[in-house]
């Protein structure tokens, strides 16, 4: 893994000028310094650290699937919050299975699969390791590369929340929790009323490190239907 902090660069098109801007952002944002001290491969922890904190999630013992994990800062803080003493290498009380179509640089006593969560055979791959167990916890930072297209992308975005339902549906406890990351713009009320028909309680969240004039948010679902 590379020892700096990860986030996601914006796109060449739009000329250096903006990366530039962006890379200036990046190394000055307190995050993204909080993570490099705190050993977090991305600043994203922050944002499931304070989801979890918020609504008191993840505990010691539970199951826990983290979909679209690379480069693995939600495991390496689903990882720590299983450890006794919280420790990034401690004593692992629990499971994590993590899911990429990336690779992922390997993280003590987590289960990797690589591979893309809308085939089939990744799919039934991860339900082999899930091994029947009812899950506690899953979460889900997939995010598509963007065309740029609002129309394909927002459908591209849906495709993966919906089929991220569907493995909750079939694999939650009764009272686990699903947190998907979703953006503000077309399907968004839709995958909120999907949330509200599959589970009991639903909450919204923008974490303070998801950056303001990111449309990004996080749904979460309490408890299945
Ligand atoms: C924002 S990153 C996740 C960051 C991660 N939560 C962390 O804390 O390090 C989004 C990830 O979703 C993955 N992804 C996108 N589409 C996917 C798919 N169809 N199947 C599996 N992973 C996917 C990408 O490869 C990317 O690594």
């Amino acid at each position: 893994m590379k020892s700096s902090t990860q986030s996601t660069a914006p796109k060449e098109k739009k000329g250096k000028k903006v990366n530039k801007a962006w890379l200036h952002e990046h190394v000055n944002d307190p995050y993204v310094k909080q993570a490099q001290k705190d050993g977090f491969r991305a600043r994203a922890a922050y944002k499931l650290k304070e989801i979890d904190e918020q609504l008191g999630l993840i505990r010691p013992g539970h199951i826990v699937v983290d979909l679209g994990s690379a480069p693995g800062a939600w495991s390496q803080y689903v990882r720590r919050r299983l450890s006794p003493d919280g420790a990034a290498a401690g004593a692992l009380n629990g499971t994590i299975i993590s899911l990429d179509i990336l690779p992922m640089e390997p993280i003590e006593g987590v289960v990797f699969i690589q591979g893309d969560f809308r085939e089939d055979s990744v799919l039934a791959q991860l339900q082999e390791t899930v091994q029947g167990r009812p899950v506690d916890v899953v979460v889900s930072d997939m995010a598509p590369n963007l065309s740029g297209i609002a129309s394909a992308d927002a459908a591209r975005i849906a495709h993966l929340i919906e089929l991220a339902v569907d493995f909750a549906r079939n694999h939650l406890k009764p009272e686990g929790a699903l947190v998907v990351k979703l953006f503000h713009g077309s399907g968004y009320a839709e995958l909120v009323q999907l949330f509200k028909d599959t589970f009991r309680v639903v909450k919204t969240v923008k974490p303070k490190a998801s950056r303001d004039k990111s449309a990004e948010t996080f749904l979460v679902g309490l408890g299945l239907k």
